[in-house]
Formats: structure tokens, sequence, C-alpha cells
């Protein structure tokens, strides 16, 4: 099966901090992957390169056949990649409905632009109380995103990022915050967005991770330490020694 991405390569340094270190990196369609490894390991730094918010130091991205290292992160929400922090960043004082609205506006631009008003706003209406539905926070729709809990937040950012129709729902750390049930709860949506969508889920929370992964990426000081089915990530020692000893057990 061809990678719907790949990176080659791709490193980023911080003056002279190697946050991401030569990474070689491949994703096929339809899985759902998480990346963990200790804090400060480069997570979050590889994925902003996936998505553009920053630059890569050296190294090449390609995204569904295309190289695009180059691309500003617009064009890439454009190409489907949607990531939670970098589109969704919420707006505070608008309601949770005004914030959705926003991306659903987006996906539909190119979509229906030639269509009458009316239509406009009724596709418009169905795709914010879609994504809100599915996620579970439909209740809070009016509610100004700067009042909803820090978890109802995540969950806003991952219906703003599910609003665009990605191809690839880059998630950082989208349980944070939230209640036992809810992360149940996520456990669902995010099995059914794996029916539409390749998913890329950065999370520390491990029993998330094992319930959800086909594969784990595990990073270590900006490389790629270990890589595999969730079983043989469990088993590896190389990895219970960087991270699993105490998250596991936590
Ligand atoms: N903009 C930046 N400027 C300088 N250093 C940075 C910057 N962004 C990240 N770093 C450094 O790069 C390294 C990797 O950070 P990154 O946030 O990617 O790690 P992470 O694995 O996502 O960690 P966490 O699990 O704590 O979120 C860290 O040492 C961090 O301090």
């Amino acid at each position: 099966m061809t990678p719907l991405l790949t990176t080659k390569g791709l490193s980023r340094s911080f003056g002279g901090l190697h946050a991401v270190r030569d990474v070689d990196f491949q994703l096929l369609p339809g899985e759902i992957r998480a990346i963990i490894g200790p804090n400060g390991a480069g997570k979050t730094t590889f994925v902003s390169l996936v998505c553009g918010r920053i630059e890569p130091s050296t190294g090449a991205i390609v995204f569904d056949g295309d190289d695009i290292t180059n691309l500003p992160a617009h064009q890439r929400v454009r190409r489907g990649i949607a990531y939670t922090f970098q589109i969704t960043s919420v707006f505070a004082n608008l309601t949770a409905y005004e914030n959705v609205a926003l991306s659903v506006q987006r996906a539909l631009i190119d979509k229906h632009q030639d269509r009458a008003p009316q239509k406009r706003a009724a596709a418009l209406h169905r795709g914010v109380m879609e994504a809100l539905e599915r996620t579970g926070i439909a209740s809070h729709r009016a509610a100004l995103a700067g009042n909803l809990s820090y978890g109802h937040q995540r969950l806003l950012e991952v219906a703003m990022g599910l609003a665009l129709k990605p191809r690839l729902l880059i998630l950082d750390e989208p349980t944070q915050g939230l209640s036992d049930g809810e992360i149940e709860s996520f456990i669902g949506l995010a099995r059914d967005i794996s029916g539409e969508a390749t998913v890329l889920l950065i999370e520390h929370n491990m029993q998330v991770v094992m319930a959800l992964a086909d594969r784990i990426t595990v990073f270590n000081a900006g490389r790629i330490l270990a890589e595999g089915a969730p079983e043989e990530i469990r088993s590896n020692v190389a990895v219970q020694n960087a991270y699993l000893g105490t998250a596991a057990d936590a």
C-alpha cells in the first residue's frame, strides 16, 4: 500500500538542540498511529513539521505522493491535513458553535461556492451540528469557548479539525483534561473517525494508546526509538527503559 505520509531524514534544530533528528517515518492510509515518548522527545515538533507550523532544518515530507516540504500550512490544510492545535486554536470570545462554523466554512468554500445562499447556510449548520454531536459537546454549543472546561476545549478542537473533513487528522494530546467517561467516548469517536481519515495521535495516556493504535511510534531524544504493534512496543525493553516503565505502571 502506498503511504499517505512519508518523512525522509526530517530534522529540526532550535539553536544547538536537535528537537527532531533524521526521522524516516511512514503512515499508511486508514491507520491509527500513536506517537509516544517522554517529555521533550520531539513529538509535538515532529507533527508541527508535518502540518507546516514550523519549517524543517533538513529533510522532506511527502503527502499523498507530493512533496509538501515547502508548502505553507494553509495549503496543507487544503490538501487534507488537519492539526488540532494549529488550525483550530480556539477563539475564546466566540461560542463553540461559531468556532466550529469557521472550520466548516473553510471546508465548504471550495465545494459549495456556486450554491444558493440558503443552501450554503443549511450545509454550514449541518456541518457544525454534526461535528459538535460527534464530539459530544453539542449541548455546549452556545457557550463561549473560553468558558468551556479545558477538556471540552480540547474536544472543541477535535470538532474543528473534524469539520475540515481531513484525510489526515493529527491530534496532540486530545484526552488531556477529560474525565474517564469522556475518555471512553473519545476512544469510540477516534475509532469512528478512522473510518474516514487516517489518525496520527500524540498521547500520554497509555490506556488510550493501547485501545486505539494499530501501530505505535516511540520517540526519544528527537529520534524514533522503536515502532511496531502495541504488543511489540509493550514488550520492547528499550521502550520500557525510556518510557513505559513509569507510564504503564501509573
Ligand atoms: N520553539 C522552540 N524553541 C526552542 N526549543 C524548542 C521549541 N519547541 C520545542 N523546543 C524544544 O525541543 C524539544 C522537543 O520538544 P517537543 O515539544 O517537540 O517535545 P514533546 O515530545 O512534544 O514533549 P511533551 O510530551 O512534553 O509535549 C524540547 O527540548 C523543547 O524544549
